[in-house]
């Protein structure tokens, strides 16, 4: 960020508006009508349209103390089209919505928008509106996401089928003990300002957290290799929330297990660091932004060619409930413990 601070006073609603969206330029022909008037107008020539939206709020979703301004924007944006991609669908259009104290300056909100020009701009998304307001206390973002779908191919939570193969992609755990090490250092930096934060080596986890991707690659070789997954959603609260949501929803159990369940080096070696069980990080953490899905059993031959997609386990029947086989043979019961914001 540069060194002058210009008050948004001195630009006004209308002017930081003005300021912020200046130079955005228009990717998807869909954009009839952007930013500029009461409303968006866009055309999605035949197509479905998927519509899903995100609440972000300071203290409770991020920290500024060990938050980049320009990473915020970029994840903020990220989260959303996660969830577009679950659905199948590809990401056109996003409107962001900012809740502002007088804490931030126009240099301060220049960078939050450049990481979410950056993420538009890396997955071919027009920013079409928004609202822009002061917020008595803390930063408040909101973020809606629109995407098109070729008719009926969107994929819900409720139709997976017994025996379906349950994968994921990616791996898991990693954002979680990101945030784990950031706390800690936060921590011991209010204690004692003069300690430096100690992050050697472990780019791997805070960049899971800061600098999440979407899965956009998943979603295009479902369509290249004629795959539509028969159940999907995307990890944000932790894969045993997000499984429990599947079966519940499809009515049905599940079956997964313990060695499958893709963890990173980096991300075991940190939880062992900080003396956590790697599988309990993997299914509790939050934040992986991952896509969770099940798979007909006839499909399988084709996704052994990525190596991005690992199977965890199968569908089973209703009756069975939701378990999770451990290494040493001990079969518990998956409960949601995941990631809840309302938990005290
Ligand atoms: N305040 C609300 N009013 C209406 N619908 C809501 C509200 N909050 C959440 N939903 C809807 O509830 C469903 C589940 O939400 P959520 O668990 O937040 O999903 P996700 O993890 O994909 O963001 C979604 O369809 C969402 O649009
Ligand atoms: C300060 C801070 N506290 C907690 C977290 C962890 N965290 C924030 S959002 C989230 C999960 C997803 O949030 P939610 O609002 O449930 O998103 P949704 O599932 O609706 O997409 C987690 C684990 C964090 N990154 N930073
Ligand atoms: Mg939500």
């Amino acid at each position: 960020m540069s060194e002058t601070r210009t008050e948004i006073s001195s630009l006004g609603e209308f002017g930081l508006i003005d300021h912020l969206t200046r130079n955005f330029e228009i990717q998807n022909a869909s954009t009839i009508l952007s930013v500029g008037d009461d409303a968006a107008v866009i055309d999605h020539f035949g197509k479905q349209t998927v519509i899903t939206t995100d609440l972000l709020i300071e203290g409770i979703h991020f920290d500024l103390m060990y938050t980049p301004l320009k990473h915020l924007g970029y994840k903020s944006v990220i989260v959303n089209l996660s969830d577009v991609y679950a659905m199948n669908a590809i990401p056109t259009h996003i409107t962001m919505s900012i809740g502002i104290s007088n804490r931030f300056s126009v240099e301060a909100l220049d960078e939050f928008y450049e990481g979410v020009y950056a993420a538009c701009s890396k997955y071919n998304v027009d920013l079409v509106g928004g609202d822009t307001s002061a917020s008595q206390k803390g930063f408040i973002i909101s973020v809606t996401g629109v995407g098109e779908v070729a008719p009926d191919k969107f994929v819900k939570r409720s139709t997976a089928k017994k025996g379906d193969l349950v994968c994921v992609s990616g791996d898991l755990g990693g954002a979680f003990l990101g945030l784990t090490l950031l706390e800690r250092e936060k921590k011991i930096y209010l204690e004692n300002p003069q300690i430096q934060p100690d992050l050697e080596n472990e780019d791997y986890i805070v960049g899971r957290l800061l600098k999440p991707e979407a899965r956009k690659d998943i979603i295009e070789f479902f369509e290249k290799n004629d795959i539509v997954p028969t159940a999907m959603m995307d990890v944000s609260d932790g894969i045993s929330s997000e499984i429990l949501h599947i079966c519940k929803q499809s009515n049905l159990g599940c079956r997964l297990y313990e060695e499958k369940l893709p963890i990173a080096e980096l991300t075991r070696q940190a939880a062992f660091k900080f003396g956590l069980d790697p599988t309990v990080c993997a299914l509790n953490g939050g934040e992986d932004y991952e896509l969770i899905f099940t798979l007909k059993q006839e499909d399988y031959d084709k996704i052994t060619l990525n190596e991005e997609i690992a199977v965890i386990g199968y569908m089973s029947e209703l009756e069975e409930g939701c378990k999770l086989l451990t290494k040493g043979g001990n079969t518990f019961d998956i409960t949601a413990q995941g990631w809840n914001a309302f938990r005290g």
